[in-house]
């Protein structure tokens, strides 16, 4: 039991005060003077040591340095974007204060928790906490007799639990923020193209807006599904990839005449799988070393294209000998030159084993002039034809350009006579798209597409005719020779 009568005065409690923070006072610059400064910091040092081996917490810090090194290249740490998309899911209503951003082009925000905002969470009865920091620090880098100063910016998330459970956390909790982020991330996902920048040395991306889809594209059902089930296999095969021993790639050679879509179902690729497309201009890259370096500065689940490989470079291939490159006044600049084996090396070996869900695309207009080393099996998995525009082909466009149905043949009186024009190879997908696009109305369209097609059948009758006459001659001509020649031989 307490009685006020046993507590002291108010007076009294302040004057006791008063006489230690004056003692205190007194004290203080004494230890400074007694004690030096590094002995008094070392035990300060060791106090808060003994302290902190006590605590039953762990943190773990997610740093991200938005550093750009000297090659060009940014140091980023994959966990760090992943904790951030994790953690935009996880925000709580009562959150007083949060990041907000739009990436150009996304029709959604995205939150982001702000410096110093705790963010709690549960795994499997654990209880964490994860904190987001930010700052920015100089660094001094003395190069060539100078001194270069350069401020990095950091951010960091922290992720604080009780020890007993870092196995679990590092091994089951941190894999499991990462599959959430990456779904949370392909939801949101915006799409960038890549290309390889020879005036900042470095890939830069845009965003790829390519309205290229399956649907879109005109080409037999049978077609599209058996490219889209093979790269919905790819994607689900990763454990399967492994158990073989086989690097986690897939190459796709694309071939046909210029305008049957090869273009179109790349993007279309990208679009399916949400990936990022790096466009490979092989005439920018000096040689197999630059090539290596670039390869390796391409991000995961993406697509390497790389489109006219027949004519975008003249590749030595094993056999010829690699002309070394020169630099502008004429000395060499010790890198071999692009090869052939060096692209395909590079593709087959350390790259797509560096990475995962890696696709590689070529296309060419010209299937036959490609070196037999691209076309080896296993080299590119699937082979596919885009041809000129079928009866089925066309109906995909008419449906994207005209709104017109695709499930029937009839859907238009002109169906029939298309479909009957239309057979053999007489338009590339991208003539018929021009001629739909002509007018909005449907009637207008098909008609002007009719005209066309009758135009191009009685210029290819015409050839055909005109090559059936030359051949008869030619054959006649061969003829007479051979009728003659015994008679030269006899008047030999
Ligand atoms: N199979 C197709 N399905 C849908 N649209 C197509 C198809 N082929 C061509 N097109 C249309 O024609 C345009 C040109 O096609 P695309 O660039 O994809 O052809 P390509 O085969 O890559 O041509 P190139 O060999 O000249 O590069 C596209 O923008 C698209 O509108």
């Amino acid at each position: 039991m307490v009685f006020f009568g046993d507590l002291p005065s108010p007076a009294s409690i302040f004057s006791t005060y008063a006489s230690l923070a004056g003692t205190v006072m007194m004290i203080k610059p004494m230890i400074h003077t007694i004690i030096p400064q590094p002995v008094h910091n070392f035990v300060v040092s060791y106090i808060k040591s003994l302290v902190g081996s006590r605590s039953s917490t762990l943190t773990l810090v997610i740093m991200d340095m938005n550093k750009t090194e000297r090659n060009g290249m940014s140091r980023q740490n994959e966990l760090y974007y992943a904790a951030q998309a994790y953690l935009s899911s996880k925000i709580s209503p009562d959150a007083s204060k949060l990041k907000m951003t739009r990436d150009p082009n996304n029709k959604n925000v995205n939150l982001y928790p702000s410096e110093g905002e705790v963010i709690s969470d549960v795994y499997k009865g654990i209880e964490l906490k994860w904190r987001y920091l930010a700052g920015s620090k100089k660094t001094s880098t003395v190069m060539d007799g100078g001194v270069d100063d350069e401020t990095v910016n950091w951010e960091c998330f922290e992720l604080s639990f009780d020890k007993k459970h870092k196995d679990l956390v590092v091994k089951s909790y941190v894999p499991y923020v990462e599959k959430k982020a990456e779904v949370i991330k392909n939801k949101r996902r915006i799409i960038k193209m890549h290309s390889y920048s020879t005036y900042s040395l470095r890939w830069e991306s845009v965003n790829f807006e390519h309205p290229s889809t399956f649907d879109t594209m005109a080409m037999t059902h049978k077609l599209k599904r058996s490219v889209m089930e093979d790269l919905d296999r790819f994607i689900k095969r990763k454990d399967y990839y492994k158990k073989v021993g086989k690097a986690w790639k897939r190459g796709y050679l694309l071939y046909g005449p210029p305008g049957t879509g090869k273009s179109s179902l790349v993007a279309a690729m990208a679009n399916h799988l949400k990936f990022d497309i790096y466009d490979l201009q092989l005439a920018s890259v000096k040689g197999d070393a630059s090539l290596r370096n670039l390869l390796l500065a391409t991000k995961n689940s993406s697509i390497l294209l790389v489109e006219d490989i027949d004519c975008s470079v003249d590749l030595p291939t094993r056999l010829q000998p690699a002309t070394p490159t020169y630099g502008p006044y004429g000395a060499s600049e010790g890198s071999t030159p692009l090869t052939l084996s060096g692209l395909l090396n590079c593709i087959d070996g350390l790259w797509s084993s560096c990475g995962d869900e890696r696709i590689v695309i070529f296309t060419t207009n010209n299937k036959e002039k490609l070196d037999p080393a691209l076309l080896r099996p296993g080299r590119m998995d699937m082979h596919i034809y885009l041809g000129h525009c079928s009866f089925e082909g066309f109906k995909t466009l008419a449906s994207n350009y005209l709104g017109l149905s695709q499930d029937n043949d009839d859907t238009h009186r002109l169906y029939p006579d298309i479909k009957r024009l239309i057979d053999g190879e007489v338009l590339t997908p991208a003539q018929v798209a021009e001629e739909l696009m002509k007018n909005e109305d449907a009637d207008v369209a098909l008609e002007g597409l009719v005209k066309v097609l009758k135009r191009k059948r009685s210029e290819s009758e015409k050839c055909d005719d005109e090559s059936k006459k030359m051949k008869i001659l030619e054959e006649g001509e061969e003829d007479n020779l051979t009728s003659r020649r015994p008679e030269q031989s006899r008047v030999e």
